[in-house]
Formats: C-alpha cells, sequence, structure tokens
C-alpha cells in the first residue's frame, strides 16, 4: 500500500490565477489535480491547506472511491463549489497516481479509449459583426470543425464573450467590472448575426452560441425557436438553471438543442434536466464537479437518457483539469463536444500539458498518468493576482444574471 506523504498547494500567476494540488506517495509517485475557481481561488486553497491536507497524510493513495465518499460524506456540509472542487483536485490527482503506477494513461484506467480525440469548439468573438465573421475564419483556417461565436451587441457595453485583444475574462482591476445588460437589443441582434455567420460560412461546421444565463424561460424559448433554421449545434445556458423544472418551458418552445451545467458541481444539479430530457448537452467539468470520480458518475447517468456531454474548458480550467476532461471524454460514449481554449502560452511555462490539438479535436497523449507537468520553480515567478468575473446590470442600475 502506498500512503499519501506529502500534499502542497500552489497558487500560481501564469496569465491568469490557477490553483493546483500536488499529491506525492511514500513509493515518491505524484500526482496534479486542478482546484482553481475562476475569482474565488483563495477559498479552495484555504479548504485545501487547513481542512483537507490534514487529513490526506498517512492515507491510502490506492483507493480513489473511498476517499471520495470519505471526503464528501466525512464533510458533512455537502456539495457547493468550494467543497466540490476541492475533492475534485484530490480525486484527479489520485487517477494521476494511479495511472503512473500502472504505466497507463488515464483514458486506459477508465476502461480504453472509444474515440481517438475529443472534438473541440474554438471561441470566435467580434466588436463588430464583422470582426466576428474574420474570427471564425481564423479558427475554420485553425482546423476547428466547431466554433461558438458571440458579438458585441451595439449600445450594449462590455457584450459578454467578446475578447478584449488577448484577453477573455476576467478583466484586470482590483474590483469586478460592471457591465450594461438589455434582453431587447440582444434578442433582436443575435439571431441577426448568428444568421450572418451562417450565410457566409455555411453549414458544414457546427455552430455553438452562449446565452450566458441571460434569459428567462419565455424569451429563451423565443430566441431558440428564432435560432432553428440556423440548426445551432446548441445554445448554451439559455436561462439560470437552479430551478431545473423551468427548462420544461423552453424545451417546449423550441428543438434548438440546449447545453447547460459550467456552474454545477453534482448530480444533484442536473439529474431533473436529464432523467426528464430537459437539455441535450451536460456541461459539468471534471474541476467544479468532484473530479473524474463524480463527472464519470454524472455523464453515465446521462446516457441513460440519451444526454450528451460537452465539458466546460474556458482558460479559467488549467491544463490539469483540461487533460483530464480528454482523458474521460475519449472513453465516454455520451462524448459530445469538448469546450477549448487555448492557454495564454505564459502559462505553459507553468504547466506542460502533452495533449494535443489536431483537426479540432484534442488528443490526449499515451504518457502514463494524465500527462501534464508542473514546474514549480516557474510557478512561484508567478504571485496570485486578485480578478473578479464582472457583474451585470440592467440600464435601470439593477442586477442581472451575467
Ligand atoms: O462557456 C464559457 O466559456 C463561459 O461561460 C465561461 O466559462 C464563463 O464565463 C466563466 O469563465
Ligand atoms: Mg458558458
Amino acid at each position: 500500500m502506498a500512503t499519501i506523504t506529502e500534499a502542497k498547494v500552489v497558487v500560481t500567476s501564469p496569465g491568469r490565477n490557477f490553483v493546483t494540488l500536488k499529491l506525492t506517495t511514500s513509493d515518491g509517485v505524484t500526482g496534479l489535480g486542478d482546484a482553481t475557481l475562476n475569482g474565488r481561488e483563495l477559498a479552495v486553497a484555504s479548504y485545501l491547506r487547513d481542512h483537507l491536507v490534514p487529513l490526506l497524510i498517512g492515507r491510502d493513495a490506492d483507493r480513489i472511491e473511498d476517499m471520495w465518499q470519505y471526503l464528501y460524506k466525512g464533510a458533512y456540509w455537502r456539495r457547493g463549489p468550494v467543497t466540490m472542487t476541492a475533492i475534485a483536485a484530490v480525486d484527479t490527482a489520485l487517477w494521476d497516481i494511479k495511472g503512473k503506477v500502472a504505466g497507463m494513461p488515464v483514458y486506459d484506467l477508465l476502461g480504453g479509449k472509444a474515440r481517438e480525440g475529443a472534438l473541440v469548439y474554438g471561441h470566435a468573438s467580434g466588436a463588430t459583426v464583422g470582426e466576428l465573421l474574420e474570427d471564425v475564419a481564423r479558427f475554420q483556417e485553425a482546423g476547428y470543425r466547431a466554433i461558438r461565436a458571440q458579438a458585441a451587441v451595439p449600445g450594449v457595453a462590455g457584450t459578454y464573450g467578446v475578447r478584449k485583444g488577448a484577453v477573455y475574462e476576467p478583466a484586470a482591476g482590483a474590483l469586478p467590472e460592471e457591465q450594461l445588460w438589455d434582453t431587447e437589443k440582444y434578442l433582436d441582434f443575435a439571431p441577426r448575426y448568428l444568421a450572418r455567420v451562417r450565410e457566409e460560412f455555411g453549414f458544414d461546421f457546427h455552430l455553438l452560441h452562449d446565452v450566458h444565463h441571460r434569459l428567462t424561460p419565455t424569451e429563451a424559448g423565443r430566441l431558440g425557436a428564432r435560432l432553428e433554421e440556423l440548426r445551432l449545434f446548441w445554445m448554451e445556458d439559455p436561462s439560470p438553471a437552479e430551478l431545473q423544472e423551468n427548462f420544461r418551458q423552453i424545451r417546449q418552445a423550441t428543438t434548438t438543442p440546449i447545453a447547460v451545467g459550467e456552474v454545477f458541481n453534482s448530480v444533484w444539479d442536473c439529474q431533473q434536466l436529464i432523467t426528464e430530457r430537459l437539455i441535450d448537452y451536460i456541461r459539468c467539468s471534471v474541476a467544479h464537479a468532484g473530479g473524474i470520480t463524480h463527472l464519470r458518475r454524472i455523464f453515465h447517468l446521462a446516457e441513460l437518457y440519451q444526454v450528451r456531454t460537452g465539458s466546460h474548458g474556458a482558460t479559467d480550467l488549467s491544463p490539469v483539469s483540461m487533460s483530464a476532461a480528454v482523458h474521460l471524454d475519449v472513453t465516454v460514449p455520451n462524448f459530445g463536444i469538448q469546450e477549448y481554449m487555448e492557454h495564454d502560452p505564459v502559462t505553459h511555462e507553468v504547466f506542460r500539458p502533452t495533449y494535443e490539438l489536431r483537426d479540432g479535436a484534442l488528443h490526449p497523449s499515451d504518457a502514463a498518468g494524465l500527462g501534464v507537468e508542473l514546474d514549480e520553480e516557474a510557478a512561484a515567478r508567478f504571485p496570485y493576482d486578485p480578478r473578479y468575473l464582472p457583474v451585470g446590470r440592467r440600464s435601470d442600475g439593477s442586477v442581472h444574471d451575467w
């Protein structure tokens, strides 16, 4: 039996903030887990350092499921993004260790490949429709077969999803940026620019769009119906999903496929969405939904109901959880798509993943474990840099879902 002898929490900001857990066993094997919770990073770092590390030292590194149950049920206070991200980091690091001990990539531990690579979608955006079209062309030239399109809505400063230079989010600054939101202007404009994308580039690629929780179920149904002829791959987060039964109304109003789940952290956040078939794609991630062990459970439940996967994968997830996602993606029968946003090159000075983008799909390497290295000396050169995600406000000044 190998025991955990060291558990280290590394907070670093190469381009943006990441929290990483590094476990070492009595056999000298190391494993990595991503514990990054965008905008609330230090809460997870403290949860790990102050509450989990003392429980990990001396514990059997082989018993991944038992560790998961021990940390989940042992906390008494169940679920929540901070707890589940911390558990995810431990779980991911243990899978990495198990793979290295077995001399196998994690996808082989999970039953082996069902496909060679995970189809990904890239993020095209533009401050104008012209810029968006140029960006879509750039992604097509780079070999992407699926592209998410977001354009700034005229008269709505700081529309969600539009990059400023190389920066996606969060913006620099000590306090959250406040962005204006106008539902009517968006509902009028979005179908028109998405139609322009189809006119220009045709139907021979997957087109996606993220609504980012901005609409009521009535509005979302109306938008979905209007977008049907554009045959979107999906309409993401059309409405906030705390109340899962609200999606029944969207479902009845439109056949545009629906994807939800990047903010969920457990199967209980999406069990009704899945079992009542209120969505088509479940977007939970390894980092925020309890690690490989729990995300696999969610994906298996989804498979029974013909709901496919489409994991969150913005750059607020480190190359460690991106790698874990790709290993899981290539094994599950109900894989749909994987979100992928290339990390800033400076991020790769600290994290060295071995997955590769080829023909619009991410391919895991056959390295044992997850195939990611963390350079701790490089990590020390990039101290934590406090950032927040933006806050949305309507034109009357009241707070809207961002
Ligand atoms: O699907 C996406 O990429 C976005 O919704 C981002 O993940 C979110 O704004 C948090 O960074
Ligand atoms: Mg999203």
